[in-house]
């Protein structure tokens, strides 16, 4: 078939409708804000340490000395035609991108779509997310300002902390000693080329991927795992399409009436100065609160020093991405089964699987709690010890009480769901019976309703 018949064959490919397959349209709409809002923001911006004196129009920062890089980002700001609402509208799309990632990733998690045979796609959607990542934070070190260096000494001293090779790491990175000379070149370089290429490429692989196994779809009268029923994509596409410009103009209107990232406020990096209440974009503040809740421990073997406090975070916070990573294997390995699956779970029927999901996210949140523990202290005027130590006991005590309730809820709605397969809807109208009793009237399920309840399989204890 040539291109021109592949392309229509792919437009009369029907997918299923649910909003919660609508997520990803969030990720990718905003991805595209941030290529288009970027574009812009290079044209002016310039990645370079260089040392120069600030004239602009900000007048706390005359004649100052900054680097060149603040320097553009200042005028980018006060100076440029539609500079200021283009970095925020950058800014913001940064973070909706990876919440709404962060949420696709769940909707994929919770209903089990991740099974055979698509589990080399959520391996690549879980590189999209990583690579997501890497973007935002070589993003927001880019305009050298304090809070952004602060940032940099953070990753320094991560890297450092890498036994054997962590020097290395760190030269490489910075190209020499921390902060070096070369940062924006190779930050710049990073974020404006290599990464949104690595980007694109796993995006195209991950659509692909998509066309060639067919969408997954719930369970209905009708739907099985041979077929999907559903819209064809170019109707898809016309709603797609509206709601790409929902999702700009929500993003928009946040970046002209919501302040962001204000580096006129926190001034240029100096590596003798520390911002107070500095606190990175949020889809790193996990990785920074482990990195805060763990005790200074510090061992020496062999004349070498374990920097244990980073250290131990760092492997704690690859560990729960890997796991994530893993997950699809992992759980074809316990369970056994390598079906394949084209039909959805209800989370309910997965019991363990969503208390595992519901358990791994209370790790996450929580260690996010511990990266905003300076803001905790001082918005709530606790201590922030008190604030850390609840966070520790949190990060072991936490997981098992919320995988617990988590499974119990499951069984308990799953017992729900017999209740009303077997008796019916219940009406709320009670009547009375000639003995004098009362009972109350049961209506059947609609078929439709009936069909979801029981398409499951019944589950199998594990040994
Ligand atoms: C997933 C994709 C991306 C993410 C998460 C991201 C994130 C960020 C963030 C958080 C900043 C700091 C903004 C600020 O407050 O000043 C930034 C700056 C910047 N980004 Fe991106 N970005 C992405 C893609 C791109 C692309 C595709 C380009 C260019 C083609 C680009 C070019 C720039 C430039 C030039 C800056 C520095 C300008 C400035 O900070 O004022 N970005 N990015
Ligand atoms: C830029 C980020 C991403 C975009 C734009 C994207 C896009 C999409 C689209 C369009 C679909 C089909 C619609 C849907 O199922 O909702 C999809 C499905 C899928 N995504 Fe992503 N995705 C992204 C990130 C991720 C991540 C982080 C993961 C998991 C780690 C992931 C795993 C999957 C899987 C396994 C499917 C197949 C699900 C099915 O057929 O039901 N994706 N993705």
């Amino acid at each position: 078939m040539g291109t021109g018949g592949r392309s229509k064959a792919a437009l009369r490919r029907i997918f299923p409708d649910h909003w919660s397959f609508m997520l990803w349209e969030i990720a990718l709409y905003s991805f595209l804000v941030l290529v288009v809002t970027g574009v812009y923001l290079s044209l002016f911006f310039h990645p370079s340490m260089e040392p120069t004196v600030y004239h602009g129009s900000y007048a706390p920062l005359k004649g100052q000395t900054v680097s060149e890089a603040f320097d553009s980002t200042m005028h980018i700001s006060f100076e440029t035609r539609g500079g200021l609402l283009m970095r925020q509208a950058h800014h913001w799309a940064a973070l909706v991108f990876l919440a709404a990632v962060l949420a696709h990733l769940m909707r994929v998690f919770f209903t089990g779509a991740f099974r055979k045979p698509r589990e080399l796609n959520w391996i690549l959607g879980f590189f999209l997310l990583v690579v997501g990542m890497a973007e935002g934070l070589t993003g927001y070190d880019l305009p050298g300002d304090l809070l952004s260096g602060t940032g940099l000494v953070v990753v320094n001293g991560t890297l450092l902390a890498v036994p054997v090779v962590g020097t290395y790491l760190s030269s490489f990175l910075f190209g020499g000693d921390f902060p070096g000379h070369d940062l924006e070149a190779r930050f710049a370089t990073l974020h404006v080329l290599l990464l949104p290429a690595v980007i694109t490429a796993l995006l195209v692989a991950h659509l692909a991927l998509l066309l060639r196994h067919r969408h997954t779809q719930w369970a209905g009268p009708g739907r099985t795992e041979g077929n999907v029923v559903g819209l064809p994509l170019r109707v898809h596409a016309v709603k797609s399409a509206g709601y790409f410009f929902l999702v700009a103009a929500v993003i928009f209107t946040m970046a002209a009436v919501a302040q962001i990232n204000p580096v006129w406020e926190y001034g240029p990096y100096r590596p003798d100065q520390v911002s107070t209440g500095s606190q990175p974009d949020w889809y790193m503040g996990a990785l920074d609160g482990l990195l805060r809740v763990m005790p200074g421990w510090e061992v020496t073997l062999w004349g070498h020093t374990l920097v244990l406090d980073v250290l131990v975070p760092l492997l704690a916070g690859t560990g729960l991405f890997l796991v994530l990573g893993a997950y699809p294997f992992i759980e074809a390995r316990v369970t056994g089964d390598r079906r394949e699956h084209h039909l959805l779970d209800r989370p309910r029927n997965r019991p363990v699987r969503t208390a595992l999901g519901t358990a791994w996210l209370s790790v996450y949140l929580l260690a996010l709690v511990g990266g905003a523990n300076d803001l905790i202290a001082t918005q709530f005027g606790v201590s922030v010890n008190s604030v850390t130590w609840a966070v520790r006991i949190g990060l072991f005590a936490v997981p098992p009480v919320v995988y617990t309730v988590t499974k119990r809820l499951a069984l308990g709605l799953q017992q729900r769901d017999r209740d009303m397969v077997l008796h019916g809807r219940e009406t709320g109208v009670i009547v009375r019976l000639p003995n004098g009793g009362y009972t109350e009237i049961h209506e059947p399920l609609d078929p439709q309703r009936l069909h979801l309840l029981t398409a499951h399989e019944p589950p199998r204890p594990l040994p």
